[in-house]
């Protein structure tokens, strides 16, 4: 599915003026402090729930309003295509947020939906702004959250298994840090652990196994030359070679002393090494980049794989990527049929991205002081 429709309400210093968008391409430009990151901020709060830019929902409310909503049409996806109409709305998805009350109001087709994860499903939205490349050059987190994202797309219920985790673990920890430890109790918390990380942490591998293998597809197709050497590894946070209960029982003392649990789906990652090293040592800056691109590219190809489209926001990315590889990125992302938002400040040249006659559908939009007008 893909986001036709967006209107917005006390969001930054976007105008409340519903917006229609193309299932395809969307070219947004306009000076700086415009409002072209706000549009795609508040189109991941639908597919995310949250900023990519900040984590306070204050920094995305009106300054001097208490609530902001955003509401997005989808349309009936690629399904509906060839030949049938995507014109019309199929789903109606909506979130709102009262800083005042931190309360989070969500809606899919009229009805209030209490968990994120059943308003995220609709609309598989994936970043790629400057901060993208901490995906291989920053820590573990960034690679977990960048393949979860996956994760819960091709299995939703991942969601409530992840969370219950998090709160067994933090029960857990509240253990460790007891004074006197209740070992009872902590075998209590260790088999409800084990089980749920266990089930993380097959649904991470599987998924991570099919996003392997559209990595090393793609990486045949674009032949980039460096990638030979080029080796993507899960791990899911121990050593497997050795149950998580026999693990945890050996560390007792250790995990005891640092107060939390040291072994699990938290300290999951995958590994990125080439001819052994870690590529954040070894690889330039140019390569880091291309292999996030690369990474994006095939997370795409995984769910398009399932029949979903995702929705990628590109933003202000003319910075961060030379022609050539723009270019590249938007003929991928044109060829798996997903839903693109580009900002630029200068206007769009597609002419730069496409070869004549052959840029897809797009729609191009004019933003000054947060209104978007069609060109
Ligand atoms: N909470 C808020 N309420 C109202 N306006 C805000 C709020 N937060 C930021 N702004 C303003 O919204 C405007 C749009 O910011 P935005 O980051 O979307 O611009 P942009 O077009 O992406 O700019 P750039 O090209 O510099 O990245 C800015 O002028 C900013 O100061």
């Amino acid at each position: 599915m893909a986001l036709v429709k967006l209107q917005t309400q006390h969001f930054r210093n976007l105008s409340s003026a519903p917006v229609s968008f193309s299932p395809s391409f969307n070219l947004l430009y306009g000076e700086n402090g415009s409002g072209k990151t706000s549009v795609l901020e508040a189109i991941a709060y639908l597919g995310l729930g949250r900023s990519f830019r900040v984590s306070r929902h204050q920094a995305v409310v009106s300054h001097g309003e208490q609530r902001f909503t955003v509401f997005g049409g989808l349309d009936r996806g690629l399904d509906g295509e060839p030949g049938r109409d995507r014109s019309g709305i199929a789903h109606r998805v909506g979130i709102a947020r009262d800083v005042g009350q931190k309360e989070t109001t969500l809606r899919v087709d009229g009805e209030s939906v209490r968990s994120l994860s059943s308003l995220a499903m609709h609309l598989p939205v994936s970043v790629i702004d400057p901060g993208v490349f901490d995906i291989v050059a920053g820590g573990p987190g960034k690679r977990r959250q960048f393949l979860d994202w996956a994760v819960f797309h091709v299995e939703p219920s991942f969601a409530g298994i992840w969370q219950q985790c998090q709160r067994v673990t933090s029960q857990r920890n509240q253990t460790l840090r007891n004074g006197r430890l209740d070992e009872a109790l902590l075998r209590v918390w260790d088999t409800q652990y084990t089980g749920l990380s266990e089930r993380i942490s097959e649904a991470r591998q599987t998924t991570f196994d099919r996003f392997k293998t559209a990595f090393e597809t793609l990486v045949r197709e674009v032949d980039v030359g460096w990638t030979q050497g080029l080796k993507l590894e899960f791990y899911p946070g121990w050593d497997t070679s050795q149950s998580l209960v026999d693990i945890l029982a050996n560390h007792r003392e250790q995990e005891r002393r640092m107060g939390h649990t040291l072994y699990g789906p938290n300290r999951a990652d995958i590994r990125l090494k080439f001819q052994g090293r870690p590529v954040s040592e070894t690889f330039s800056r140019g390569q880091q980049k291309t292999l996030v691109i690369l990474m994006k590219i095939a997370q795409g190809m995984v769910l398009s794989g399932l029949g979903k489209q995702v929705t990628f926001l590109l933003d202000d990315i003319n910075a961060e990527l030379d022609v050539g590889h723009r270019a590249m990125l938007a003929r991928k992302l044109q060829a798996l049929r997903c839903q693109v938002f580009i900002t630029s400040i200068e206007h769009p040249e597609p002419g730069v991205l496409w070869p004549a006659g052959d840029a897809p559908e797009y729609r191009m939009f004019h933003v000054e002081h947060g209104k978007l007008t069609e060109e």
